[in-house]
């Protein structure tokens, strides 16, 4: 099926395009009194994640309503320790909660490497059906959380602004640490290698809790998963987002992937310099869009400016905050779309 609006693919092969594209990170949620909608009428988050019905239409309800130049699957990274067997529940206004978590050699020996035609159908379901209703208006993204991340959870049980249990391993037991992460990274190649073949047109994946790291560390722990999941994907371009990690925009340089995603801390035209022959992606501070039409429009046109417009697609730096107004989302859209290259 050809692309009508292929402009998000060709801006991360780093062909030219006509205009900037844009999505935003976490655009099919609660933003959107359409999502609230059908959020309730499934009774639970994971209840909608779940039935690829649901999950199809609320994935493709910012396009339709927003105006995105492509849509993203609606799931979670959580997915991923469920399929291997730790399963997850998501507590209304905290967070997702792990009722049981990985302590020893023992819990990792009983995780499996999921083989995602199984036990994560439902996703791949979901992705079938979005193709099939979006009908080559934009293209489709994938996603999954990078290891570290996702090891994080894992380990931690719980969100956490420090995730210092999870980190505890790390330093004292990093051989588990290694092994668990070994784990999470097999699953996480057959997982988006499976996202592709479904239709999934690029995969992005969320290093979320990378800025909790030191330099060191993080070149351990992470950068290593990130770059094994980058050299088996040849199916798709790849973005990585790792949220924090300014200290590793060098590394990400090197990286076998297409996009570099920015947080709102990175400097533009520092990080142009340091990642030099990759397309960005980012990084207008989501706190911007609690500002008036005039600011917004203002901060997204200086944002275009320094990134240029090739190479280069408009996103924010990290999720949309669940309390933004739609029409402050639409602006930021609409200022990228009319701006001039
Ligand atoms: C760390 C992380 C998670 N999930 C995700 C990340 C990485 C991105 C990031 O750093 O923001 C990724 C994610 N989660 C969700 C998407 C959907 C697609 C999209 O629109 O981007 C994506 C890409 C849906 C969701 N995932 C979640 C919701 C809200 C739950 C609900 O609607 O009841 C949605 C729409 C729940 C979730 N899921 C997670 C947390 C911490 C929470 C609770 C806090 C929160 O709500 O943001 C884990």
């Amino acid at each position: 099926m050809k692309l009508q609006n292929d402009l998000i693919l060709r801006a991360a092969k780093g062909e030219r395009v006509e205009r900037v594209p844009v999505w935003m990170m976490r655009q099919a949620g609660r933003i959107l009194p359409e999502y609230r909608a059908v959020r309730e009428k499934a009774g639970s988050f994971i209840k909608l994640a779940t039935t690829p019905e649901m999950a199809a239409e609320v994935t493709i309800q910012p396009v339709d309503i927003l105006g995105t130049d492509a849509a993203i699957i609606f799931s979670d990274i959580l997915v991923v320790p469920e399929a291997m067997g730790l399963p997850y529940e998501m507590v209304e206004s905290k967070g997702p909660v792990f009722p049981k978590v990985i302590q020893n050699k023992k819990d990792i020996d009983a995780l499996r490497i999921a083989n995602p035609e199984n036990e994560l159908a439902y996703v791949l379901k979901a992705i079938d059906i979005v193709k099939k209703e979006l009908n080559g208006r934009v293209p489709l993204l994938g996603f999954a959380g990078a290891p570290f991340t996702i090891f994080c959870y894992m380990v931690e049980g719980k969100g956490s602004k420090t995730f210092s249990i999870a980190k505890k391993m790390l330093y004292s037991e990093p051989e588990l640490a290694h092994a668990l992460l070994q784990k999470i990274t097999d699953t996480t190649i057959a997982y988006l290698k499976a996202q592709a073949k479904h239709g999934a047109d690029l995969v992005q994946i969320f290093d979320s809790w990378a800025g909790i790291l030191s330099p060191d560390q993080y070149r351990k722990f992470s950068l290593p998963y990130i770059a094994q999941i980058c050299d088996a994907i040849n199916e798709v371009p790849v973005t990585v987002f790792a949220k924090g990690a300014f200290f590793a925009r060098k590394e990400m340089s090197k990286l076998n992937c297409d996009v570099v995603g920015l947080d709102w801390n990175m400097d533009i035209t520092e990080s142009r310099r340091m990642i030099p022959h990759k397309t960005l992606q980012g990084n207008l501070d989501p706190c911007v869009l609690y500002s008036s039409f005039k600011e917004i429009e203002k901060h997204t046109k200086k944002m275009i400016k320094n990134f240029g417009g090739q190479k280069y697609i408009a996103n924010l730096g990290h999720g949309v905050y669940p309390d933004t107004d739609p029409e402050k989302v639409k602006c930021f859209i609409e200022t990228v779309k009319n701006y001039t290259i």
